[in-house]
């Protein structure tokens, strides 16, 4: 859009708070780069693009900023570059890098004006939240998935936050399922990439995230059997590379634990059936693993899989070894992991998933099909990617003119009477964990505790939905936070927290409040080599404690929040008052 109709059509008022703007885009992929687009020639002052990625193939088609002669470079770096020449003025600046980074801290976020997402996973999208609200910077987060879209205003104190919401977290599947009863494709297609895959060439057990390798009481067989049968294939991969490796390895998955499987399970109509080696040899004389390869959409017959099954493996064997050369002492033993766009993983992906479902009368699945279940892909739509982007600046327009009553939550669905719904933006819920989270740091392992007992953790949270009082806790109770991240360094001391009753004002029902100052939490002392007879007392810092572990709310509590609400604002040690009136927790300053 010319200058001049841009300023027609906005204003001359919009058009200069846009002139002045300094925004971040945060990811420049199918979303960023056609906001990017939006953002220059809507004459965004200043905007600043960051993607952590190189431009592959298969963004080509949708990315339309990329073209074949950059893939493997620098999404933002080439992003500008190309945006740059829509509107040779414009002050562009891009980051090859993690948002994640420590560089990106409050004080770099607080510099712009507004900030956009167009990330694609959860951690990077709770982490921008997160920092936008401790800088105070507005965020139009976005998302698209197939034909749905949607767009998000947040705007700390005023409007809900990423964090408000529970998000759905990926599916996982029950480990007897992948390993003894599946009966879906996709059952065959996590066991090929999720297990076999890493066992053969990653670092043994992996920890993925769509298979539950949790113990439970009724699957402690179940986990047995697969740690025999995981050992036994870690002997095997020692031949990795000789003659006989490919027949060792399928003989082992596909004949020796079939066979062990169908006379330890009870089996109640089709028996898995054990396949034959000698006899898809001669079957697959004839078949070219180099013509196989290109058949994509139909799905292999089993000869055929069978051929790239030894063939795939043959080219990963010769990769890792290839990796295993290069390799010096002391550096980390080289993996390899599957990628939807690495080939050679996909293909082993799709032939050993169509082995395996022959074995269970399963149906097999192509290898486009395979890609998408494998990658949890649902096909990215450009238009969607569009309309969207175009939705985030009309929301920014609303953000800049400080009419946020105005803002709205906006949907894109194909099903339905209209294509955009929108939503009013709800008012911050602000729950316990929302202040744990956004405003204390804390991480996803943290647990929530009342006399010892845990009311919440990670993989305990029935109680989530509920009000405090439902769970016991009144008046003049406590309940403690403890850091359960062992990733981290250096987790917090055990919070405290104590807490009033005392009626909402009017006031709290229109305008939720927050911490008003970011409280940083102590962290734990480094344990110190206990001398014999102290021992008892150390606490042991990452160490979880289990209900009826006493030591849990004395000993290293860190900061006891007070409960009396201060007269003044002006006192830095921010009182946290738990309302309990729709188990939303008002934080008092
Ligand atoms: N922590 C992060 N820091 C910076 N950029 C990120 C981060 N996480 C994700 N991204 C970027 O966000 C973009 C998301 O866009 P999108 O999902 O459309 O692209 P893609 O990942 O290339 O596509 P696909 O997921 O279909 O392969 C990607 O370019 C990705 O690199
Ligand atoms: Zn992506």
């Amino acid at each position: 859009m010319p200058a001049s109709s841009v300023n027609r059509s906005l204003g001359v008022g919009l058009t200069n708070t846009i002139k002045k703007s300094r925004v971040l885009l945060v990811g420049a992929g199918g979303i960023g780069c056609e906001l990017l687009k939006n953002l220059v020639l809507t004459g965004f002052g200043e905007i600043h693009i960051l993607d952590l990625d190189t431009i592959d193939l298969s963004n080509l088609n949708r990315q339309f900023l990329f073209r074949h002669e950059h893939i493997k470079k620098s999404k933002a770096l080439v992003a500008k570059e190309v945006a740059q020449k829509f509107q040779p003025k414009a002050k562009l600046e891009a980051y090859h890098a993690n948002i994640m980074d420590k560089q990106f801290n409050v004080a770099w976020f607080q510099s712009f004006t507004l900030v956009f997402n167009a990330l694609d996973n959860l951690a990077a999208r709770r982490h921008v939240n997160r920092m936008c609200l401790a800088a105070g910077v507005p965020l139009i987060e976005s998302g698209t998935m197939g034909f749905n879209g949607q767009v998000q205003v947040i705007e700390k104190g005023k409007t809900e936050c990423y964090d408000c919401n529970p998000k759905e977290t990926p599916t996982s599947y029950p480990i007897c399922t992948i390993r003894s009863r599946p009966t879906q494709p996709i059952h065959c297609i996590v066991w090929a990439k999720s297990y076999l895959l890493p066992l053969l060439f990653g670092g043994g057990e992996e920890d993925d995230k769509e298979l539950d390798r949790s113990r439970t009481t009724d699957n402690e067989k179940e986990m047995s059997e697969l740690e025999r049968e995981t050992m036994q294939i870690k002997e095997i991969r020692d031949s990795m590379g000789s003659e006989e490796y490919g027949n060792k390895v399928f003989v082992k998955v596909f004949k020796t634990d079939i066979e062990h499987l169908i006379s330890t399970e009870v089996w109640k109509g089709r028996k898995p059936e054990v396949l034959d080696w000698d006899k898809l040899s001669e079957d697959s004389a004839s078949v070219d693993p180099k013509i196989v390869e290109k058949i994509d959409q139909k799905e292999w017959s089993l000869p055929e899989a069978f051929v790239m099954f030894k063939d795939s493996l043959n080219r990963l064997t010769e990769r890792l070894q290839e990796l295993q050369r290069n390799t010096s002492k002391g550096d980390s033993a080289p993996i390899l992991e599957f990628d939807k766009d690495d080939e050679d993983t996909l293909v082993f992906v799709t032939a050993t998933a169509i082995l395996r479902s022959a074995v269970f009368g399963i149906e097999p699945k192509s290898k486009f099909d395979t890609k998408q279940m494998a990658g949890n892909i649902i096909p990215a739509i450009a238009t969607t990617n569009a309309m969207t982007a175009g939705l985030c600046v009309l929301q920014a327009f609303k953000v800049l003119q400080g009419v946020l009553n105005n803002a709205k939550m906006v949907f894109l669905e194909r099903s339905g009477a209209r294509a955009i719904n929108s939503d009013s933006l709800n008012p911050p819920e602000i729950r316990l964990w929302w202040v744990l989270r956004t405003q204390l740091g804390y991480g996803e392992e943290l647990s929530v505790l009342k006399d010892s007992n845990i009311i919440y953790e990670l993989d305990f949270d029935e109680n989530l939905s509920k009000k405090l009082s439902e769970l016991g806790i009144s008046n003049d109770s406590s309940i403690t936070i403890v850091d359960d991240d062992d990733q981290d360094q250096d987790p917090r001391v055990n919070l405290e927290l104590h807490i009033i009753e005392r009626p909402k004002t009017d006031s709290e029902e229109s305008t939720p409040v927050s911490l008003k100052k970011a409280l940083e939490l102590r962290r734990q002392p480094k344990p110190v080599q206990p001398s014999a007879e102290d021992v008892s007392d150390v606490p042991n810092p990452g160490k979880r404690k289990r209900e009826g572990d006493d030591d849990l709310t004395n000993g290293h509590v860190a900061k006891k929040v007070a409960a009396e609400p201060t007269s003044n604002g002006d006192d830095d040690d921010g009182v946290i008052v738990l309302d309990d009136e729709g188990g939303a927790i008002l934080i008092d300053d």
